[in-house]
């Protein structure tokens, strides 16, 4: 069964890192992929803009293509975006179908300090993507834990519900929706690390240049 992946981010704002990693590991994967958006981020101070303004911002990102689409569950919970519990809801609603969480090499090396983080194999794969200027080594209580589920075939993640980690060559984009923010406080014009569509409307992009930076 073709898996279903999910790519949860803060996205303050959706940069093309962001789109063009998610672009390829649908295709490494044969995958649906889902931007997720977080509400309350954990481990992370606010967001810069509000929840309605990184959504408002994807679905400019996104359009025009069908390969990558917007999921907005986790806007619907109260509280810290903890992805075991979205996990859970995606199992409930698509029984045995292979899951794949997406995470950047930095989420993944972080993946201990997770709610639950041991609990996340028993519910989806993870497909970590490489990020420039991240060692793709991970800390050895977490290697410990991943290293008998690695695989590098795309097809083991096809063929089973969950509980494999596969690393995904994407190609390195250095890209960060921090240096983002700093260029657009700065009262640059980063057009080419950002979607064409968030140049549409002078709205979108306003909340990180009426802003001191967070
Ligand atoms: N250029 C990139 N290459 C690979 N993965 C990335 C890249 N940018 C972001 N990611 C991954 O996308 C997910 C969501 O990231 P997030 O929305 O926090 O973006 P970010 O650019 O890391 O933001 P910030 O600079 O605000 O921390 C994370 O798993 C992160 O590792
Ligand atoms: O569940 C957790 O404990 C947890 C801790 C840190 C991050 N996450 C999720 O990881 C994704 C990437 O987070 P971030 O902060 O890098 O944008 C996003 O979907 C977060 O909700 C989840």
């Amino acid at each position: 069964m073709k898996p279903l992946a999910l790519f949860g981010g803060t996205f303050d704002p959706i940069h093309l890192g962001h789109l063009s990693v998610a672009w390829e590991a649908s295709e490494l994967l044969d995958a649906e992929v889902r931007l997720m958006p977080a509400s309350v981020p954990p481990h992370r101070s606010s967001p810069t803009a509000s929840a309605e303004q990184r959504v408002e911002m994807l679905r400019a990102a996104l359009r025009g293509q069908s390969r990558l689409l917007l999921d907005t569950r986790e806007l619907d919970r109260s509280g810290p975006s903890y992805t075991i519990d979205t996990l859970h809801e995606f199992r409930q609603e698509f029984g045995a179908r292979p899951l794949v969480l997406l995470l950047g090499a930095d989420a993944f090396a972080g993946l201990r300090s997770w709610h639950r983080w041991r609990e996340l194999f028993d519910v989806t794969h993870i497909g970590v993507l490489n990020r420039p200027g991240v060692d793709a080594c991970v800390p050895g209580e977490l290697e410990r834990a991943v290293a008998p589920r690695r695989t590098d075939d795309p097809a083991v993640i096809g063929a089973q519900p969950a509980g494999r980690v596969i690393e995904l060559a994407v190609t390195p984009l250095e890209i960060s929706a921090t240096r983002i923010r700093e260029l657009l406080a700065a009262g640059r014009d980063p057009r080419y690390l950002l979607p064409a569509g968030l140049f549409d409307d002078p709205a979108l992009l306003a909340p990180y240049r009426e802003t001191s930076l967070h």
